[in-house]
Order: structure tokens, then sequence, then C-alpha cells
């Protein structure tokens, strides 16, 4: 049967599978048919330890030690379990082998004895085996003499024909183009030493800083449905037979791969044209993980320290250009006092001039829907890319019975609930270093209080399984409507003063008129009015010693009020032009008759509200009654045609046609517009 497989690709496999002692040490002493399971159980065991040597010596196949098992026996061992997988896999061969390839003798004749209706049914099983094996190997060679640009430039870079790879790349080849196991020419090139091919690479815009896709023989057969031997054999023959067939490679790149072939020049090379010496691979590990002792590990060690140093240059650079405060800004309408206060604690946290020992800790206090929580939120976008993990948030009103401190950090043993842990250390341990609101913390237990003041102490939580979470990097915000009408009133009253006193200015023709909506809580009224309100409420000093900010957002000014209309206003508008094609527009009357709706105790979420009441509301029944075409602009305007006489003033919808004219669509003002 062996002998109908073709001579060029069993030297292949003899050939290809000789440098993977491990894979066949498994299948020659542990028996065929385990080969592959044994030695995926070992991989999971085969750590790369973080110690170069040892990961080197992980990953690097001809430093591994073993026996070595002639080629012609590893052959005779996976035949059989190779020839049962291809029988398994036929219907996808023949595909594959029929499509343009009519001229394959082979394949016909095996064809004609299925069509002789099982009569030649003696041989029959292992001709078709043969067939099969024998059109498997064909469409395998034949696939690789169909290679196509990319792979071409694969293989010039693998055999350091850099004449080939400067054309290929000339008529235009992407010179990042993966080989569909994952790698890119960078990699083949920085693995094989083949500098020159390097160089060209790197001139052409190759990434030095792009991961391979591909991890292991048996993840990628898995992942790409292709059988391992045939991963195997390609990974060997077409990027390297010096690696190991069994250790975890993605995420490394070309750094990882001349690191790993001890490459001064080309890791230099690379470092030169911005790879990156801080990038991981898949199982954490820099480049210098995988370094000998010598000078690539000199090279890379130095050059870390300056990767170091320009990311932080260039971060303060960014933070200079574009402060924390104007990129809050862009989310959060007013509030300016609390913009200013945060942004500052984070500024000097985040260029160390603070207490390390301490988490940041902030109360943040107002009234309801003015921003508390948009603040937190874009506080966690902005210190972590994943928001998801990023930011915390606790609903404290869920913690207000003694026995929910078990919910909150984890029962003890022998008690319901200790193997599911606690909801803030399970996520906290996910990301010590979150962003995490305690909303609503004056509803919490005096006990889970307790608990976090040590959390805030000592920066540390201790859940319970009795694991210690350290988490000093972590900010902590704490909401309350405590003392918020106290505070709302004060505003309202700073608010006034500061009008009355801008008009006298105005009317006495003073410079330095005081923008009514720029004013500061008095820290009088901070000590002598929300202290003893906030101690009666806590009733620990200690607890308010902890933050290290209390934060007052004060009730929206007239003009703030407005700009919150016309967010809303604009987010409709997408919304009208994407889904129903219909452009709407709308003037400053408009805004002020909306931001009439402000109520002090609603925030911003009664602007919502009005926003939906008099207009979306309207929108929506315009369109079911078709009065709205598609493609349509949509004016929005306030009725002054007597009708404030007689009550409050509405909005009229008119239609503009493209000829300019102009419908008004009769908009009634709600039924019970209170409600
Ligand atoms: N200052 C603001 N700028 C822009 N949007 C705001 C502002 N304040 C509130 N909003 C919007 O109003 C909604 C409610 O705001 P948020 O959740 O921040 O209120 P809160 O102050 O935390 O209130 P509560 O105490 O009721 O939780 C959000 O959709 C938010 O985007």
């Amino acid at each position: 049967m062996l002998s109908s497989v073709p001579s060029r690709l069993i030297a292949r496999r003899s050939r290809s599978l000789s440098p993977c002692s491990r894979v066949l040490q498994t299948s020659a002493t542990g028996g065929a048919s385990h080969g592959i399971r044994e030695t995926q159980a070992e991989t999971n065991r085969n750590p790369l330890v973080s110690t170069s040597r040892v990961s080197r010596r992980g990953i690097l196949a001809e430093e591994a030690a073993g026996t070595c098992v002639k080629p012609a026996m590893q052959y005779h061992h996976l035949a059989p379990r190779w020839l049962s997988n291809l029988e398994n896999r036929r219907s996808s061969w023949a595909a594959l082998a029929t499509r343009g390839r009519n001229n394959n003798q082979y394949w016909e004749e095996s064809g004609r004895n299925e069509g002789d209706g099982g009569k030649s049914a003696g041989g029959g099983a292992g001709l078709a085996s043969a067939g099969v094996l024998s059109a498997a190997a064909l469409a395998f060679c034949l696939r690789k003499d169909s290679d196509n640009k990319g792979d071409a430039l694969l293989e010039g870079a693998r055999t350091n024909n850099s004449e080939d790879v400067s054309r290929l790349l000339k008529e235009g080849v992407d010179p990042n183009h993966r080989h569909r196991l994952g790698w890119t020419a960078l990699m083949v090139a920085a693995m094989n030493r083949q500098h020159s091919v390097v160089k060209v690479l790197l001139e052409a815009g190759a990434d030095p800083n792009a991961g391979d896709e591909f991890n292991n023989v048996y993840d990628t057969s898995r992942e790409k449905g292709i059988h391992s031997l045939e991963v195997l054999v390609s990974r060997e023959d077409e990027f390297s037979s010096r690696l190991s067939s069994r250790a975890g490679f993605r995420g490394c790149t070309a750094l990882h791969y001349a690191t790993l072939a001890d490459d001064a020049l080309t890791v230099r090379m690379l470092l030169e044209t911005g790879a990156n010496p801080l990038q991981t691979n898949g199982l954490g590990h820099t480049a210098r993980a995988y370094a000998k002792e010598g000078e690539v590990s000199t090279v890379l060690l130095e050059w870390e320290g300056k990767f170091k140093e320009l990311q932080a240059r260039r971060e303060a650079e960014e933070r200079r250009k574009f402060p924390l405060e104007r990129r809050l800004k862009e989310h959060i309408i007013g509030q300016e006092g609390a913009i200013n206060t945060v942004a500052s604690a984070i500024r000097r946290k985040e260029n160390g001039w603070y207490d390390e020992e301490h988490p940041l800790v902030f109360l943040f206090l107002g009234s309801s829907g003015i921003g508390k929580t948009e603040l937190a939120k874009q506080v966690a976008r902005y210190m972590h890319k994943d928001i998801k993990k990023g930011f915390i948030r606790m609903d404290m009103s869920e913690f207000q019975e003694k026995h929910e401190v078990a919910k909150f950090i984890g029962s003890p043993p022998g008690y319901v609930g200790h193997e599911e842990g606690g909801q803030l250390t399970k996520l906290l341990k996910a990301c010590p270093n979150a962003v995490v609101l305690f909303d609503e913390v004056d509803k919490a237990h005096p006990d889970v209080l307790t608990i976090m003041l040590q959390l805030f102490d000592e920066g540390r939580l201790t859940d319970g399984k009795g694991k210690t979470i350290e988490c000093k990097d972590a900010i902590f915000i704490m909401t309350s409507n405590v003392a918020s009408e106290e505070i709302a009133q004060h505003g309202l009253q700073l608010r006034q003063e500061a009008e009355e006193v801008s008009r006298r200015k105005l009317a006495d023709n003073l410079e330095d008129v005081q923008k009514g909506d720029n004013i500061k809580i008095s820290r009088q009224f901070k000590e002598s009015v929300i202290r003893p309100i906030l101690k009666a409420h806590f009733r620990r000093d200690e607890f308010l010693g902890r933050i290290n900010e209390i934060v007052y957002f004060l009730p929206f000014c007239h003009s703030e009020l407005l700009q919150l209309v016309s967010k809303e206003l604009s987010f409709w508008a997408k919304k009208a032009k994407q889904r129903h094609d219909i452009t709407l527009q709308w003037d400053r009357p408009v805004l002020d008759l909306l931001a009439g709706g402000y109520n002090l105790h609603y925030g911003a979420r009664s602007i919502k509200h009005e926003v939906e009441r008099r207009v979306v509301n309207q929108l929506a029944a315009a369109y079911e009654q078709e009065l709205l075409p598609k493609g349509c602009t949509l004016r929005l305007s306030v009725q002054s045609d007597g009708q404030e006489e007689r009550g409050a003033p509405s909005l009229r919808l008119e239609v503009l046609g493209e000829d300019r004219s102009s419908r008004t669509l009769d908009i009634r003002p709600p039924l019970s517009p209170e409600h």
C-alpha cells in the first residue's frame, strides 16, 4: 500500500519529521495511536518559563535532549493513523484534487474501481485507501506548485533570495503577507538569519512588531482544520526546523525569532527600525526571555531601557498636549470644579507626586443625574484601554444588610457561596488597578464600610478564601446624594450672587466681568454645613479622613442646559439620518424652550426626558402617519403665533422640500405634558 504513495512525498515526510524528536519519541515509546494526545498533554505541562535559558531549551528543537528515532521507523508508526484520518476526510481531499486537476491519472483509475460497483472489492478497500492517499499526496504537492506571489516572498525570505524578494515587493506584494499558517516573511528571514532579506523587507515597510498567528502544531492543526502532519511539515520546511513543535509561538515577533536564532545583527536591525523590545508574545514573554547570555541579551536590555524612556516621554508629551481636563470636558458639560479636582489628583498620581502606600479615594457629592457616574466612567476610560475590566461598578444599595458583606468579599470556608467568591474581590483580582465606583455609598451597611476602610487604608483586601489582593494602584470613587439639597441650594445662591455682581459690573462698564457659571463652593460652607452632615451619616471620622478629595457637583446653569439640550438633539438627529435618511435642524429658541424642562432633582435626565417627550414622540407620530418622506429635511422652531398667551409655547415642525418650499406639520402639545 505504501508503494502507492509518491516517493517524493515519503521523502518529504521522513526528512521533515526527523528533527521533531519530541513528537516522535512519544509515539515510539508510548504507541502510535496515543502519540498526538500524549504530546498535547505534555505541551500543557511544558511551560516556557521566564528564565531565558529554560525558555530557549523549551522552544528550540535542536537544544532538546532526546533519543534519535530512525525516520523510516517514525513513518511506519504514524502511517496507519495518518491513513485512517485521511480516509475520514476523503470527500474534502477529493474535491480539492478534482478542482482543476482533471489530468490526474491516478484519481481517474481509483474512480473507475469504484464505478465497478464493487466487483473488484477484494483489493477495493486497499486500492481506495491507496487512491485517497495518493490524491492527498498529489493535492499536497500541487498546492505547493500553485504557490502565489505572497508565498514566493516567504520562500525567498527563507532561502535568502533577496533579489527575488525585492522584485516581488516592487511588483506590489504586501511585505506583511502572511503564510496560511500565520507567520510573515520578516519572521522567516529573522529566524533563518537572512540579513539581506531582513534589510530589504524592513525598507519596504514590513512591520517588525507583527505577531505570529501560528501557535504550535496541534493548536494550529485544530484551528485551521489541517492535518497535524501537514502543519508540522509546513512549519519545518517553510519556516524553520529548529523550533519545537510543541512550544507556543503565538504573538512572537521577528525580534523574538531573531533572538531565538541568537542573531545580534538582525536584532539590531529590527530595533533600529522600531521593533518594540517590551512587546510580549502570547505567553507574556519579551524577546529577552529567550536570549542566551551574551551580545543579544545585552543589546535587548539596553534598548528596553531606551524604549521605556521614550514611551514615558511620549506619554508625558501627549498629556501636555491634551490634558485630562480637556478630555473630560469633551464628554461632560459644566462641573468644571469637579473635573479640575479629579484631574489634578490623577495628574499627581501619574507623575509620582502621591503617597504610593494608599490608593486614591474620592467622594462625589451632588444631586441625581448631574454627571457623577459619567465622570467616573470617563476617568476609567482615560486610565484603561479595556474599559470592561478597568471600570468596576458596585451598587451599594445591594449591601444594606449585615449578611451581605459575604456578597461583597466572599463567604468564609464552610459557608454557602464560599466557592463563588465575592463580587468586588473577583473583579478586583482581574484588574487590581481598576477605577472602582461605589454608587450610593451612604446606603451600605456599616460592616461593609469597615471593609472599605481597610481597603482604602491598606490598599489591600482579603477575600473569603483568605487570599489578599493588592490594589494600591486602584482609584476608588464613592458617590452619594447625602447633602445634595444643601449643595444644590448653595450652588444656586452662589450663581445668583455671581450674576448679580456681573450685572453690576456690566452696568458700571467695569472689566473683569465674572461669568455666572464659574462659581466655587467656599471652604466655610464645606466645613460648617457639609462635614457635619457627612459625620452624622457615616459616624466615623477615620472613614471620612481616608477620602483624598470630596468633589462637589453643582446644578446646571442656563448655558450648560442649552449645551445639554443641543447634545441630546444632536444624538437624535444622528439617529434620524442613519435610520430614516431624515435631516433634523433647529434654532436657538428651541434650545431655550426645551431647557425649560430642567428639574433640579433629576438633572440631565430631565433634559433627556423633555427632548424625548416634546420632540422624539412627535417625530415618531409624524413618521407613523407617513408625513415624513424619506430624505426630507425637518426644521424645528418655536410656535410664536399668539399661543404663548394661552399657555406654554409649543414646537413647530416644518418639512422643507428640495425647492425650498416648506410645509408645516401641526405638532400638538402632548396630551399631558406634565407626565
Ligand atoms: N454634566 C453632564 N454632562 C453630560 N452628560 C451628563 C452630565 N450629567 C449627566 N449627564 C448624562 O445624564 C445621565 C445620568 O448621569 P449620571 O449617571 O452621571 O448621573 P449621576 O450624577 O451619577 O446620578 P445618580 O446619583 O442618580 O446616579 C447620563 O446619561 C449622563 O451622560
